[in-house]
């Protein structure tokens, strides 16, 4: 197996794929250091998947693409080399639910050729990393949905890949499960294994990402480090809330391009969330004689930019009406 050149494990230029008339990647740009996690963010929809299959080999390219080098082989011209470096596991598992965990992993002992005994010691240290071994003998089907994806992963690993796809990994998984998951991702990343993951969980790329792109429309709409993103929008202010109208609407007036929620009684300040800020808001509301009953102080998340750079909530309809104004320029 070659190691990744130039310590880069994945590098696409212009990737497009169209469908029919959908276009669902425009020129997509993608370098994935080694030893990484690269998160792939979007929107329901946005082609995070087209992109897994086209940088795992599934799918081809449309011709106008650029060149695709993963784990140091060019797609277009050596797609075994590369397919025999990359592990893919995510919406389309390979688990067989009527066979059982451990014939599951010889399975895919067999399918790398690896001989009897050493298939068989390498499933069992992989049932036993993933918490599998009590389980390995019932058939896959009566697994729970975590167990059923850390299967995925121990039967992708039998290869040893040295750089993985991991297509919204988390999906469906209880808060529990899905701890677990990120803590794989981080040993395999330990061990110097690079991770692609797409998600629709902001907080799963905050917590595990290097970098992570946006993907929407078909483009990267940014990239960056998750603090590197928070910076591209204003997302930070000050949220006041008061028991009375009066308390309010005196509040309103003093504080100057809040935006307010009558109903609530809920002021939002616009706020950098530096101290000389927060005292700024708060000598107003003294000089015009009034008190917020609760003032929290809220500093952009990735929620934010998803909610800037794609006009919409994670897994809400891609399209909403309260689109922001998109940045010119990718960071890099
Ligand atoms: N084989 C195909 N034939 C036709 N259209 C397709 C095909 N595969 C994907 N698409 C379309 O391409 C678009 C992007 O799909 P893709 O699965 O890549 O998005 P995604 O970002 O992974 O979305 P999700 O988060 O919902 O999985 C969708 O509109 C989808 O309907």
């Amino acid at each position: 197996m070659n190691p990744p050149t130039n310590g880069i494990a994945i590098a696409a230029r212009e990737l497009r794929k169209s469908y029919g008339d959908q276009t669902v990647l425009d020129g997509v740009d993608l370098t994935v250091p080694s030893g990484t996690v690269f998160a792939l963010l979007g929107p329901n929809g946005a082609g995070k998947t087209t992109a897994v299959k086209i940088l795992s080999t599934l799918v081809a390219p449309d011709p106008g693409s650029g060149q695709v080098v993963v784990g140091g082989h060019d797609l277009a011209t050596d797609p075994q080399a590369a397919r025999a470096a990359i592990g893919v596991t995510g919406q389309f598992s390979a688990v067989d639910g009527l066979i059982t965990g451990t014939e599951n992993m010889l399975l895919m002992a067999d399918l790398h050729h690896l001989p009897k005994a050493e298939g068989r010691r390498t499933a069992a240290r992989l049932l036993e990393r993933f918490d599998l071994t009590e389980a390995a003998g019932r058939p896959a089907s009566t697994y729970s949905g975590g167990m059923k994806r850390r299967l995925d992963i121990a039967m992708t690993l039998v290869g040893s890949p040295r750089v993985i796809f991991l297509d919204e990994p988390t999906t469906g998984l209880d808060p529990r499960s899905r701890h677990d998951m990120w803590q794989i991702v981080r040993e395999l990343v330990a061990d110097g294994v690079t991770v692609f993951l797409t998600t629709q969980y902001l907080e799963e790329a905050d917590e595990l990402a290097d970098r992570i792109a946006v993907l929407n429309g078909g483009r990267i709409v940014a990239e960056g480090t998750a603090e590197e993103l928070k910076r591209l929008v204003p997302g930070g202010h000050v949220r006041l809330r008061f028991t009375d109208p009066v308390g309010y609407r005196v509040a309103a007036d003093a504080l100057d391009g809040a935006a307010g929620d009558e109903e609530a009684l809920t002021l939002q300040v616009p706020a950098d969330g530096s101290q000389r800020r927060l005292r700024e808001v708060l000598d107003r509301l003294d000089a015009a004689g009034v008190e917020a009953h609760e003032l929290t102080v809220h500093t952009p998340d990735l929620d934010d930019v998803f909610f800037a750079l794609t006009g919409g909530a994670p897994q809400a309809a891609p399209t909403r009406s309260n689109a922001a104004t998109q940045p010119e320029e990718a960071l890099t």
